[in-house]
């Protein structure tokens, strides 16, 4: 049988994943489909609905050449011949395994509508992130549904991205996974999607496996990266107790090769749309698998996540002689990382709320999260009404403005700006004392507190 040659590519979902991941496709023509028209025409436009460093450049370069953005769904799946299935996965809010397990409407609609509107064989790709045998109920939904002479061969080609490096990720990834099944057809399909992204990635970093390998290496690799920031996180709680110093403690224990440095930055909390989500996922797998030992042993990873927020916040209560009601509390940085505009289950989300609960005067500030997009996340998107809360929130266009007059300064986000502030000034425009507590150790202590503030930092003592 001749090799599949892939032509034209669909993405369903023009999202955080969707968007990028299609824009570094070189040559192949790709047209990107979503529902969502507002989100269609930032895609189009010079405002992109998603702030990733690197972005704008590659999208302008390609678009209208091989990239395209639709919301004609049905034209894209008819005329692809490979079609990502990129729409978003939350943990379901209601029902069997809410609060656990992966909401996959938006998975199931996008499939059905794969195969009602398909006249023509395709490869139909999981880049969604999914419960593990997710590829057997799309199967048997374009089976059912499919017209006699077509036939979808499914993959798994879950996405290792993380937002901020996203564009760098994906011209260079450490790997690309995709799983098949082992037939004939599956492992021709699978050789038809490597051809694809061998048109820029080295062939040795491309790995094939079996479908439900590849789907749990995802939530695997996720619930693994997020274990050794709850770790370091736990052992900062160790720290501020002791005099030691988390980062020196991170340092020498990352410097083992078995190890490695990378993911043992103490925090506030990891956030993200990803990590909180795929780890109640695999927790939920695990109870259906009648395994609760294995359940509660990644529930603590979440567990501990929360622990590590709600004790920073009530660091700050505590600190500030037990009150803050009525009191001034600058928050800055509301992405749940540097270098995104992304604000999914991030750690000031939740800080700011328990300053809230206390009925604190709260200041805001992050250099790419819209005021808008604040308020959503602190009426949790209308459930919450705003009016109680308005008073209490000033959402400021710059740090300085945020600090004035604050009694504490807690930095949530590690945007880099925060390291180069004219602190002399903040401090100038501070009650005495002015404390500063710094969620994600990267300000220069020692320079902090010699201009006279005092210095709270997530996993070290009083000591310096
Ligand atoms: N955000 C990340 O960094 C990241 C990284 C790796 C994997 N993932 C996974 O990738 C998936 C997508 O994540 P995201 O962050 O891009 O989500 P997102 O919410 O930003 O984008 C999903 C898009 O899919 C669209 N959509 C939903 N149903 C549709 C349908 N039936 N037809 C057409 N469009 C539809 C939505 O309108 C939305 O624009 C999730 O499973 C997520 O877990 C995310
Ligand atoms: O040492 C560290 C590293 C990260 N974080 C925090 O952890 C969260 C997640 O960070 P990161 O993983 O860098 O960003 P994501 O975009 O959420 O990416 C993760 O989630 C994606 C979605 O599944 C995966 O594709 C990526 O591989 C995986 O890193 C953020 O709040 C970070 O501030 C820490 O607190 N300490």
């Amino acid at each position: 049988m001749a090799p599949i040659e892939v032509k034209k590519i669909c993405c369903i979902g023009a999202g955080y994943v969707g968007g990028p991941t299609c824009a570094v496709i070189p040559h192949i023509q790709v047209t990107i489909v979503d529902l969502n028209q507002a989100r269609i025409d930032a895609w189009n436009s010079d405002e992109l609905p998603i702030y990733e460093p690197g972005l704008e450049d590659v999208v302008k370069a390609t678009r209208g050449k091989n990239l395209f953005f639709s919301t004609d769904v049905d034209k894209g799946i008819a005329d692809a011949d490979l079609i990502f299935v990129s729409v978003n996965t939350p943990t379901k809010k209601s029902g069997i395994g809410a609060g656990f397990a992966a909401d996959l409407k938006f998975l199931q609609l996008a499939t059905r509508r794969i195969a009602e509107v398909a006249t023509s064989s395709k490869i139909v790709v999981e880049k969604s992130t999914v419960p593990c045998r997710t590829a057997d109920a799309m199967r048997t939904i374009l089976e059912a549904n499919s017209k006699p002479g077509c036939r979808f061969d499914i993959l798994s080609n879950p996405e290792f991205l993380a937002e901020g490096t996203a564009i760098a990720d994906l011209f260079a990834p450490d790997r690309v996974l995709i799983g098949s099944l082992q037939t004939e057809e599956g492992l021709d399909a699978c050789r038809a999607l490597s051809n694809v992204y061998s048109n820029w990635v080295p062939r040795d970093q491309i790995l094939t496996v079996g479908l439900w390998s590849s789907e749990l290496s995802k939530l695997a690799a996720n619930a693994m990266l997020a274990q050794r920031i709850s770790s370091v996180n736990a052992l900062s709680a160790i720290c501020e107790a002791t005099g030691a110093n988390i980062d020196e403690v991170a340092y020498a224990v990352g410097k083992d090769t078995r190890m490695g440095s990378k993911f043992l930055k103490a925090s506030v909390g990891f956030g993200g749309s990803c990590f909180q989500k795929d780890i109640l996922n695999l927790v939920y797998l695990s109870e259906s698998l009648h395994l609760p030992e294995v359940a509660k042993y990644w529930r603590s990873v979440v567990e501990l996540n929360e622990y590590q927020k709600s004790r920073f916040a009530r660091k700050v209560v505590d600190t500030l002689f037990n009150t803050i009601t009525g009191k001034k509390i600058a928050v800055l940085g509301w992405a749940f990382k540097k270098d995104t505009g992304d604000t999914r289950e991030s750690p000031a989300i939740t800080i700011t709320n328990h300053f809230l609960s206390e009925k604190a005067r709260i200041s805001i500030y992050d250099p790419q999260v819209t005021e808008s997009q604040m308020w959503l996340d602190l009426t949790d998107y209308g459930d919450i009404p705003a009016e109680p809360i308005k008073p209490h929130i000033t959402i400021n266009k710059t740090v300085e403005e945020a600090c004035a007059g604050a009694e504490a300064i807690v930095v949530c986000t590690e945007w880099d700006e925060f390291k180069t502030l004219d602190w002399e000034k903040i401090y100038a425009n501070c009650p005495r004392p002015a404390f500063v507590f710094d969620g994600r150790l990267i300000l220069d202590r020692k320079k902090l507190t010699d201009i006279g503030f005092q210095v709270i930092t997530i996993g070290s003592g009083d000591r310096i």
